[in-house]
């Protein structure tokens, strides 16, 4: 594939990509095979060839009589296989040597994958090369956890002879830091039947030197074969710098900075981080307390209203925010009746595009699908609740995510449905006539029209790719209902003028 990038250096972003010529929205930027993949620090107990969780027993690889792996039929034949030959036959020779134990394997599964990073030192020098230069910030202060990991990793990697001396350990170190600054999550193999999969790492060269920006210009994927795909999600110039999100666009600037500083060990300077209103969503103001209706944002000790100016102190206004973050953390999530409790009192507090309300917001809404599916007759309040909540929703993401997003491409899929469920129960109800059936079902066709352009671009095995496969059935259901809905009026003598423009819809066949 031709270069459509250049790596260039900066003081304050260190190595980061540009664009080598116009880039288009949708274009896939680069393809990226991990470098190393693994369990992270926290994971739970996983097969060391497939990677799918062991919950109750494990069998040891019958050659190296060390590593645990899948019990019963062994590891599945599509999945990759992780616990490759020079591993294998290193571990042998451990074992005959120093007698080691397939036990001590069991607790340092989060050791894995510095262990398998280490392994490949000699191996494959370009690569080896690439991963050393990687940003590790080792200078860096780091809470006590993680220092822990890696004096732990250190101890378990001499347990299986690969520390000589004290730069070996040193190295550990730096592979650690390196794993932790510029790894992806991938969602690992899941346990067949029941669906449960530990989170991984990986590590992709290419992909690790994209730069942040909390409202950035690509998105990124990882399909079921951990190949990574980046593509542009808006027209990017040549020259511009590609950035990429690391953190939730979901989330306050406060959150989004602590995750920053404590993961990537930087501090984000954006547009929306330097922004109190954050690009005018308002996903971190609250409501003004002295005239109830402008939003207040924090800017230092102070929070201070938009529209009457009015300045309250952070010990007031924080601390009641905090309170409404502490009781969203206390409620259950799946129970309807404690959302919709919950959105009602912190209204009364928060600005309505608040995080917090967005999160409640958005898993009410997905409570009201479930149920809306559920049940035999759901009922048209229901439906137009998860209407408004849906449409709320999209009106901050199409702010704070410009361009092709996924998550707006998937709350775009259940506004469409929205529409369409309601806009049938009524006609079914004679409450609205056919030319306003037809004008819902149009809306609904534009909504699912846009979700499925920014759906193309999933990985066809994904949850978001699927999503898009059952979307273009959808799409031609819902269009071939329209035109016919538009044929019984146009035959009933009705003048119809459809506000549709048939050919770009026609462009997703
Ligand atoms: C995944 S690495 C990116 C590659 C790295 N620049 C390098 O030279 O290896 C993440 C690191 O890049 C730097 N970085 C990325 N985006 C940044 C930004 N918006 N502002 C400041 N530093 C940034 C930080 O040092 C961060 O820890």
């Amino acid at each position: 594939m031709e270069t459509k990038y250049e790596v260039k250096h900066s003081e304050v972003l260190g190595r980061y990509l540009v664009a080598a010529k116009n880039l288009r929205a949708g274009e896939v930027i680069l393809s990226d095979r991990p470098f190393v993949l693994g369990p992270s620090s926290d994971s739970s107990f996983v097969c060391f060839n497939c990677y799918r969780p062991l919950i109750n027993k494990f069998f040891v690889c019958k050659k190296c009589a060390v590593a645990p792996i899948c019990p019963g039929d062994g590891c599945p034949d599509e999945l990759t296989k992780w616990h490759v030959q020079t591993e294998c036959d290193y571990l042998r020779e451990v074992k005959l040597n120093k007698g080691l134990n397939p036990i001590q394997m069991v607790p340092n599964v989060g050791s894995q994958l510095p262990f398998r990073a280490m392994l490949r030192r000699d191996k494959t020098v370009k690569e080896w090369e690439q991963f050393m230069m990687l940003e590790t910030h080792l200078d860096k202060k780091r809470d006590s956890s993680m220092l822990d990991y890696y004096e732990n990793t250190v101890k378990f990697i001499d347990l299986i002879g690969l520390i000589k001396n004290e730069s070996d350990s040193e190295l550990v170190r730096k592979i650690c830091a390196a794993i932790d600054v510029n790894s992806f999550e991938v969602r690992g193999p899941p346990i067949p039947g029941i669906g449960c999969a530990e989170v991984l790492r990986g590590v992709y060269l290419q992909a690790a030197l994209l730069a942040h920006d909390c409202t950035p210009n690509t998105q990124i994927a990882i399909n079921d074969n951990n190949v990574l795909v980046c593509n542009a999600t808006t027209d990017i110039k040549k020259g511009d710098v590609i950035y990429y999100n690391y953190t939730d666009p979901l989330k306050g600037t406060a959150i989004r900075q602590q995750h920053l500083s404590i993961g990537k060990y930087f501090q984000c300077t954006c547009k929306r981080c330097c922004d109190v209103t954050e690009l005018g969503s308002f996903i971190s103001s609250a409501l003004c307390p002295a005239c109830k209706t402008g939003y207040a944002s924090k800017s230092g000790d102070v929070w201070e209203c938009h529209s009457c100016k009015n300045k309250v102190d952070d010990s007031v206004l924080g601390y009641k925010v905090q309170c409404c973050s502490d009781k969203l953390a206390s409620i259950n999530k799946k129970d309807e009746k404690e959302l919709e409790e919950y959105i009602r009192n912190v209204s009364l507090v928060l600005a309505p595009s608040h995080y917090l309300l967005l999160d409640a917001k958005q898993r009410l809404a997905g409570v009201l699908r479930d149920a809306i599916h559920r049940e035999p007759k759901p009922t048209k309040k229901m439906m137009r609740r998860k209407l408004e909540l849906c449409r709320e929703l999209l009106a901050v993401l199409e702010i704070l995510c410009t361009g092709m997003n996924r998550t707006k491409a998937i709350t775009m899929y259940e506004l469409h449905a929205s529409i369409q469920q309601l806009g049938k129960k009524l006609f079914d109800a004679r409450e609205i006539n056919a030319q306003k059936y037809c004008d819902e079902l149009i809306e609904s066709e534009k909504h699912l029209k846009r979700s499925i352009e920014m759906l193309l671009i999933e990985p066809g095995n994904s949850p978001e790719g699927e999503l898009c496969s059952r979307a273009l059935e959808e799409y031609r259901i819902l269009k071939d209902t329209r035109s016919k809905l538009l044929e019984n009026i146009n035959e009933e003598g009705k003048v119809y003028i459809t506000e549709v423009d048939d050919e770009s819809l026609n462009d997703v066949d």
